[in-house]
């Protein structure tokens, strides 16, 4: 792996182009295990760039959407193959720039390979179905039409994944793209696209434009030519899309926060439990939408639970996510450590314990970096800030529950509803959270995070806006159905 010194700026990609944009500023990326590391510079976009991109993806749908789905689908296959020759570069720039462990990076993008595949082999399958009519004379069928042009905002925390997985399905269903990525990764995305224009994708099917989000992903929710919005981030920026798409009558899809509960009964695995509530609550230092935060966990293995539990958490190492012993990197940027270390202060002042972590360690390299110590709280009362809301840091709650039916109870009061896991060997138990669980991923006996790109993705209550992504649950968002009756 070599390390890069100089900081490079990243251009636009607009109708199959390089360019700078119109304002003529850009944005340094820093690496948040160095502060003083510049990643590289982004483009600080105007509206006018946008203008132009979303201009450029709606010329060329209309030559996009008339190739077979097959034809798009080798298109893909091509994507796929140049971002899996460029991996570990794409890695350590994800790492770099948003610093989690440069093996999640490198799994994470291997994902990203395996989407595109995935949604290649899509364009093969089937997009509609003989409906019989009731005049017994006429043919009655449904097929599916792309939206046209989609735009697409997506966060920091998983820059391949996320973007891919929403753009994969809209390029196959004949969809024309605009990307607007985080800010925060804005050179990995550009390390993707180049990956696109490598795989020679026609000019104008995907364009990407960073920028500030209030600039041109407002800009993206308020476009006429843009047809339908993708979007994952937080809650607060994911009801201004819905609204903003509901003015104008375009389709809209959100993907936003959780808070998400594990349960562990006093019949379960507890070296399983303890082992997937670290991997499920810190991994990726806890900044997943489906990561743990609460762990309810029966009375008569609190104890048990508890001291296991933080043994292993103290023993965690943190460092840098490019140095191969670290475990858990820093916090993604300066301002997701001062929440985190807000909602720390926060759940003491609230009364409950802080039973470790919580501090910015100590060490050798660490002084630069937006690092912080694992906190697990117990004491925890559900109706406390850290319990009921969504923290995106290494941060566990602990709380101690008589029976199932009140761990069940408690895990459904909050106004979140995306994942949720049980540890448990009672079949009884397992059914009651299969059925009770307000959640859109539902995992038995395995940690919350852990999501499968063939399956559909997406969360109960204020965590979705009902819809699913990944899978073949993708086709539900990204094309509109026409009901067609034909009579000779
Ligand atoms: N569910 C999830 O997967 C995620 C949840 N979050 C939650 O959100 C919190 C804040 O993270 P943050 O990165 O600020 O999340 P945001 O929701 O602000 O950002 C997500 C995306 O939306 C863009 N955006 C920001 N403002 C607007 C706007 N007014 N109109 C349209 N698009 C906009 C961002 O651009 P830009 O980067 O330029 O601001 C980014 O591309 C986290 O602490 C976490 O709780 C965050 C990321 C992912
Ligand atoms: O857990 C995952 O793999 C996906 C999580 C996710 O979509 C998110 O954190 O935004």
């Amino acid at each position: 792996m070599s390390l890069q010194t100089q900081s490079k700026t990243y251009l636009n990609y607009i109708n199959g182009e390089w360019t700078a944009s119109s304002a003529n500023a850009v944005e340094a990326s820093l690496n948040p295990a160095d502060k003083h590391e510049i990643v590289g510079y982004i483009q600080n976009s105007s509206k006018e760039d946008l203008d132009r991109a979303v201009a450029a993806a709606k010329e060329a749908q209309p030559a996009w959407r008339k190739l077979s789905g097959p034809a798009r689908g080798d298109y893909l296959y091509k994507m796929a193959n140049a971002l899996e020759k460029h991996m570990d570069e794409i890695a350590e720039t994800m790492t770099r720039e948003m610093g989690k462990t440069f093996p999640e990076a490198k799994g994470e993008t291997a994902r990203g390979v395996a989407i595109l595949r995935y949604y290649a082999g899509e364009g093969m399958r089937k997009v509609g179905d003989v409906i019989p009519s009731s005049d017994s004379e006429a043919f009655m069928f449904t097929t599916r039409v792309p939206l046209g042009v989609v735009g697409v905002i997506t966060p920091w925390n998983f820059p391949v994944a996320i973007p891919i997985w929403k753009m994969a399905p809209a390029l196959v269903y004949g969809n024309t793209v605009v990307l607007k990525p985080a800010t925060e990764t804005g050179v990995t995305a550009a390390k993707i696209i180049e990956c696109f224009h490598e795989a020679g994708l026609p000019a104008g099917v995907v364009n990407l434009v960073t920028g500030r989000g209030s600039v041109i992903g407002q800009g993206l929710i308020d476009h006429p030519g843009i047809n339908g919005i993708t979007f994952t981030g937080s809650n607060t920026v994911g009801k201004q899309v819905g609204l903003g798409a509901i003015a104008r009558g375009a389709k809209y899809q959100l993907e936003m926060g959780g808070k998400n509960p594990v349960i562990v009964a006093e019949d379960a695995d507890i070296e399983l439990a303890v082992e997937a509530t670290i991997s499920g609550g810190l991994r990726s230092t806890g900044q997943k939408c489906t990561c743990t935060s609460r762990v309810f966990v029966q009375s008569a293995v609190y104890d048990e639970f508890k001291e296991k539990l933080l043994s292993k958490v103290k023993a965690l190492k943190i460092g840098n996510g490019l140095d191969a012993q670290t475990w858990m990197g820093p916090c993604a940027s300066e301002s997701q450590y001062n929440t985190v270390v807000h909602y720390i202060n926060k759940g003491i002042e609230e009364g409950a314990t802080l039973l470790c972590g919580g501090n910015k360690p100590e060490g050798e390299g660490l002084d630069n970096g937006f690092y912080i110590q694992p906190a697990v709280f117990e004491h925890v009362k559900p109706s406390m800030t850290i319990a009921q809301e969504e923290i995106f840091g290494p941060v566990l709650a602990l709380i101690k529950v008589e029976t199932m039916e009140e761990a069940l109870e408690l895990a459904n009061d909050v106004k979140f509803g995306l994942s949720a896991s049980i540890f448990t060997r009672n079949i009884g138990n397992m059914l009651s959270f299969i059925n009770e669980i307000e959640a859109g991923l539902v995992r038995i006996n395995a940690e919350s995070a852990g999501v499968e790109l063939q399956a559909p993705f997406g969360g109960m209550k204020e965590s979705s806006s009902h819809s699913r992504e990944q899978g073949q649950a993708a086709i539900e968002f990204f094309t509109s159905i026409k009901t067609v009756f034909v009579k000779a």
